[in-house]
């Protein structure tokens, strides 16, 4: 099977990142936590998960580059030596092998600018960092692109329960998929008992279930109250943090996931949905921007042709398209 030792890779280094933010999310203190210049949060588990993946991806795939969201300019600050030493902790308890100089250097193999030319990998160390401080759901997010398309991705999402119709299941799920093999999903505890998994077939809007950000800043949550109106959705949205929303979509527990631009300059990252997006497709799901454009991967770091995202099962996908596209006038 194509890419056969990279899913291989890619599970078991999302399973790992998985685990360290599991046991970081527990117990975090205040000295585990940052804001980076941009003024978004960044913790420990961001840059320990991003350190683990893309030192095991360096192992695996010497000459594969890497877009990653963090990189270890504030590590090195000499204010920030407490957080450092938390950093190198978390990964050691990992992997045993890393020390302070090789995980600055493997958080730093995520610099590449992307694009359209050959393959590279993409890595949300956590996705939903928010969420992550909330004590809610996130996601350790990887996937391969190749001359701009993706093609494999890997959804760690810790605190999903691995049985969409029982909350009280057990939490910890890994999701993934490979371009032209389906989607799957497997407890995080047990990677190896995949099953398939594949979005819900209906077709009237109104039945739809949505689901968007908790952040009032990532999605106009206003906005999409009047497409759903406009729509007749009787279902009561639901808002949940991270990828895992595309999780939700592609095991049918939503069947719409909306993200509606809040400021006209943002540019979508590429780690913040490359994974999501080939799990939905390869679940039967479709995608495209607010625009009803298709996504495009090839041009760097940021989706910067498009502007936020639709994401459906199948029957539904063209309404909702039109009433998103019909709600911007
Ligand atoms: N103005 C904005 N519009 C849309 N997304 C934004 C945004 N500002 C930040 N984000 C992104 O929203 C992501 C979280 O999405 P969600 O709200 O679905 O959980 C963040 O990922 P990180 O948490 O990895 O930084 C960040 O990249
Ligand atoms: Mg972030
Ligand atoms: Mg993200
Ligand atoms: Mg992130």
């Amino acid at each position: 099977m194509p890419f056969e030792q990279e899913l291989q890779v890619a599970k078991e280094a999302v399973r790992k990142a998985s685990l360290l933010c599991s046991a970081a999310q527990a117990g975090l203190v205040d000295s585990e936590k940052h804001d980076k210049a941009d003024k978004s949060p960044v913790t420990v588990a961001d840059y320990g998960a991003q350190a683990l993946v893309l030192s095991t991806l360096a192992a695996a795939f010497p000459n594969d580059p890497a877009v990653g969201e963090e990189d270890s300019s504030d590590l090195r600050k000499e204010e920030n030596a407490e957080l450092f030493s938390r950093v190198v902790e978390y990964a050691q308890k990992v992997d045993g092998s890393l020390d302070a100089e090789s995980v600055l250097a493997a958080i730093d193999r995520g610099k590449h600018a992307g694009g359209s030319q050959g393959r590279f990998w993409t890595l949300d160390p956590i996705d939903g960092t928010k969420g992550f401080l909330r004590g809610q759901q996130y996601a350790v997010a990887l996937a391969l692109i190749e001359n701009g398309e993706v093609v494999l991705g890997v959804l760690g999402c810790p605190n999903l329960p691995v049985d969409p119709a029982n909350a009280n299941s057990e939490k910890g799920s890994l999701l993934f998929a490979v371009k032209g093999q389906g989607a799957f999903q497997a407890p995080l505890s047990e990677i190896d008992s995949a099953t398939k998994i594949s979005v819900d077939q209906i077709d009237d809007p109104a039945k739809a279930v949505f689901c968007e950000s908790v952040e009032s800043g990532h999605t106009a949550h206003g906005r999409s109250a009047a497409i759903t109106n406009a729509l007749g959705t009787s279902v009561e949205p639901f808002r949940m943090d991270s990828q895992c929303k595309y999780a939700a979509v592609s095991r049918g527990q939503a069947s719409v996931y909306l993200r509606l631009p809040t400021r006209p300059g943002y540019e979508e990252k590429i780690w913040d949905h490359a994974a999501g997006y080939i799990v939905l497709q390869e679940a039967g799901g479709r995608i495209a921007d607010t625009f009803g454009n298709p996504l495009d991967f090839s041009l760097g770091r940021t989706l910067k042709n498009n502007k936020g995202i639709v994401a459906t099962s199948p029957a539904v996908f063209e309404s909702v398209v039109k009433a998103v596209v019909d709600s911007a006038e």
